[in-house]
């Protein structure tokens, strides 16, 4: 055994998996990335950094570096996302006991562009081999979980239809988290006096809920129905963490910084029974509402600003475009960076989150006034709800999603959900409390839960 990190990455046979990345999620355990058919899995923990406080970034970044600097790397297929890669998922606020982590998987299957590898990590002297690296892939698909049967694989479908998502309700019950609605609601009325009176433009306010499964929880199941269902969004998987994010913190690959930034809600329910075509609609009632784009453009501005120090050029959409969901639709802008030279150095994904995170989207504008608020008024620890989550690897590459439409699976039977909304001055805590049931609909529907 040595401290030096070593990773071999070979190509896979892209045809042996015509279901794309969603087919590898196969087990509870797995660290999950996905979109569409690509992205990353890992499977087992090398090793993890654990932090807390202001400096969880910075501190994971210097551990990331430090890690890598000695690693010795064989990659055969250089894509990003091949080599070392860790996954990882940071606290909402810096003055939050929960543990900020960026876990080291042993083995990693990517899928990009038609091209699938897998890539084995370890710390001990044994020689790394292709034959080896496909045996580790083999092993981790069919063995069983310590805790589980591992049947996940056998009969999966990636491809499941919504009927078959909904006709599986039943046994599951939800109860309210830290506030009941009603107590939720007058935060939110406190929360707009406040911006009435001038002390800040816009705060995000979030609620949790309970639900209890008495059948227990499938993770690797709910991580399959998100990918298969929110294809636009990133479904994401670390350490009990899931989800089906459509918001991109920061997607870094080489030079080029992307950002998506949402802001601006409408329920896709509302459209029901309404005369215009469901598009019409949403652009007449979320895109044509004042209250929707102030909302977004204080969204905009916030990323804007707190990437421009970072950047040499940057460009985004000079009208938002409507998002699609299969809950919602969101009034959604994509922002893209040429990133500059820091001291000589491409700054890192973990630097640059430092410099983002929270946005506006999640917190609030100006930024410490609404934290402020948000811990007033919430009564609840987001813990890695609203937090940057993804992975990163070796030569700087990454993709950090906001920890939206999730969950934490907190033991065999028992998920806390979390959903928030932006409020400004023209909010309705109704409307705010019934636009949080339409984000928690993806993880209800992935549950198996009515509601
Ligand atoms: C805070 C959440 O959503 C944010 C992202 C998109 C739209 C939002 C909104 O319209 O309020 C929120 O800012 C959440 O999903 O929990």
């Amino acid at each position: 055994m040595t401290s030096t990190l070593r990773t071999l990455t070979v190509p896979l046979d892209v045809e042996s998996s015509p279901g794309g990345l969603p087919s590898f999620l196969v087990r509870d355990d797995v660290l999950c990335w996905s979109r569409r058919e690509a992205g990353l899995v890992g499977y087992g923990e090398l090793t993890r950094f654990n932090a807390t406080g202001p400096e969880r970034f910075l501190e994971a970044d210097i551990w990331w570096r430090h890690l890598i600097l000695e690693a010795e790397i064989t990659d055969h297929v250089e894509l990003p996302g091949t080599g070392p890669v860790a996954f990882g998922s940071f606290a909402f606020s810096k003055t939050s006991p929960h543990v900020s982590r960026l876990i080291l998987p042993e083995l990693v299957v990517g899928i990009r562009d038609g091209r699938a590898w897998a890539t084995q990590l370890t710390f001990d002297d044994r020689p790394l081999t292709e034959a080896g690296v496909l045996a580790s892939v083999e092993r981790w698909l069919t063995e069983p979980e310590p805790n589980g049967d591992g049947s996940a694989a056998e009969g999966s479908d990636v491809g499941l239809s919504p009927e078959v998502v909904s006709q599986d309700g039943g046994s599951g019950h939800l109860s309210h988290g830290s506030l009941s609605e009603a107590n939720w609601m007058k935060a939110v009325a406190d929360g707009v006096e406040e911006i009435r009176a001038g002390k800040l433009e816009k705060l995000v306010l979030a609620r949790d809920v309970v639900a209890t499964l008495p059948d227990g929880v499938n993770a690797a199941e709910v991580l399959r129905q998100l990918a298969a269902r929110y294809r636009e969004c990133w479904t994401y998987g670390v350490d009990g963490l899931v989800g089906a994010t459509p918001e991109m913190l920061i997607q870094v690959e080489g030079r080029t910084a992307q950002a998506r930034v949402l802001a601006g809600t409408l329920d896709r329910r509302d459209a029901e029974g309404v005369d215009d075509s469901p598009m019409a609609y949403a652009e007449r009632v979320l895109a044509g509402s004042e209250k929707q784009r102030h909302e977004h453009e204080i969204a905009i501005d916030s990323l804007t600003r707190q990437l421009a120090p970072f950047s040499e050029a940057m460009n985004s959409h000079s009208e938002p475009f409507i998002l699609e969901l299969p809950n919602v639709w969101h009034l959604a802008s994509d922002v893209k960076a040429e990133l500059a030279d820091i001291e000589g150095h491409v700054p890192t994904c973990l630097a640059l989150i430092n410099a983002l995170h929270p946005t506006a989207a999640v917190c609030g504008t100006p930024t410490l006034v609404a934290g402020a608020l948000i811990r007033k008024l919430e009564h609840l620890d987001r813990g890695p709800y609203a937090g940057p989550v993804g992975w990163l690897d070796a030569a700087g590459n990454g993709e950090w999603g906001i920890a939206l439409r999730g969950a934490v699976i907190e033991d065999a039977n028992t998920v806390r959900l979390y959903a928030g909304c932006g409020i400004v001055e023209g909010s309705q805590p109704e409307a705010e409390l019934a636009e949080t049931w339409a984000k928690f609909r993806p993880m209800l529907e992935a549950l198996g839960i009515k509601r």
